[in-house]
């Protein structure tokens, strides 16, 4: 792809996963409102593709936009416990501004990063600890209603309609991707509910990559691993983005530790 993609959020956790799996493999440019350190930026991104600024500040974002194919959007407050003023200003506004900014320009592909906290409240008292097993078939598919668990969940639902919303008064596609826990080299450890929603660090650069090259209208999917432990279908990830995820968190003990593969015997 020879028209620069804008990562949002870049210095972040999201952000480096992605860069470290596909960062040669775009022209990127990079925004975020901490200056990222050059050990953290790929080699063929100079000063000019780097903009320190906050996502609020349209100016900023209109300036980084220009010339734009597609956005990764990541910036702004991950925390579950982030308080409404945070989230309101960070996750709802800055999210509005950049997808309003990319609609503008014409950008052809919008990816957001939304979250498992957008459907949190899935998780009743009834379904939880089973939901978490393996043997458990209940399944959300990202048809369902979002019903968010804490207000960071309402933020990150309330992105999801703003890319609906642009999406269908300009025609941009734009997907979103309910991100489950990121965590590198192994599952979360002793963590049912984490295992169940991991994503790897591999996985999370292939899905992201998938965003900027499939075709897609308007799309809401999950982003996790291929866990055996699971109650977020990725089908339709596979179906419309063609994700083919290489990790699954079974592969690993309950404490992450990976789980040595049989040796290979001659033995009938
Ligand atoms: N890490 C995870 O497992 C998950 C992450 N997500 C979402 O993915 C996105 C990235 O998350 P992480 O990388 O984990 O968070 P992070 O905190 O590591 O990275 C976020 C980056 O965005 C930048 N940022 C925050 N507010 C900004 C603003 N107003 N303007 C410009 N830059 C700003 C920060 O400086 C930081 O570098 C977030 O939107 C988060 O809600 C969703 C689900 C799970
Ligand atoms: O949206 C997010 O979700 C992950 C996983 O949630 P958790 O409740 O299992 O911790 C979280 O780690 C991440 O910080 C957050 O942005």
């Amino acid at each position: 792809m020879d028209d620069p993609v804008l990562l949002t959020g870049a210095g972040g956790r999201v952000g480096q996963a992605i860069l470290d799996g596909i960062g040669e493999e775009y022209d990127w440019r990079l925004l975020d409102r901490e200056p990222i350190p050059a050990a953290k930026v790929p080699d063929r991104v100079t000063d000019a593709d780097q903009y320190v600024a906050d996502i609020t500040d349209e100016r900023a974002v209109r300036e980084a936009m220009t010339g734009v194919n597609a956005v990764v959007h990541l910036a702004g407050d991950p925390r579950k416990t982030a308080p409404w003023e945070s989230v309101l200003r960070n996750n709802i506004d800055g999210t509005q501004v950049v997808m309003r900014a990319a609609a503008r320009a014409g950008v052809d592909r919008f990816a957001f990063a939304s979250s498992n906290h957008a459907v949190g409240g899935y998780e009743t008292d009834d379904r939880t600890p089973d939901l978490y097993r393996p043997d458990d078939d209940y399944r959300l598919d990202g048809e369902e209603l979002p019903r968010p668990g804490n207000l960071y969940g309402v933020s990150k639902a309330t992105g999801e309609f703003l890319g609906r919303y642009y999406h269908d008064e300009t025609g941009m596609s734009v997907v979103c991707v309910r991100i489950g826990n990121l965590t590198k080299d192994h599952p979360p450890r002793e963590y049912e509910r984490g295992q169940a929603m991991w994503l790897s660090h591999g996985d999370c650069a292939h899905l992201f990559d998938r965003c900027l090259r499939a075709d897609y209208g308007f799309e809401i999917v999950y982003g996790i691993s291929d866990n055996d432990r699971k109650y977020y279908s990725i089908d339709r990830a596979r179906e419309v983005l063609g994700y083919d995820p290489q990790d699954n968190s079974a592969n690993y003990t309950f404490e992450g530790e990976p789980i040595a593969e049989d040796p290979p015997t001659d033995e009938p």
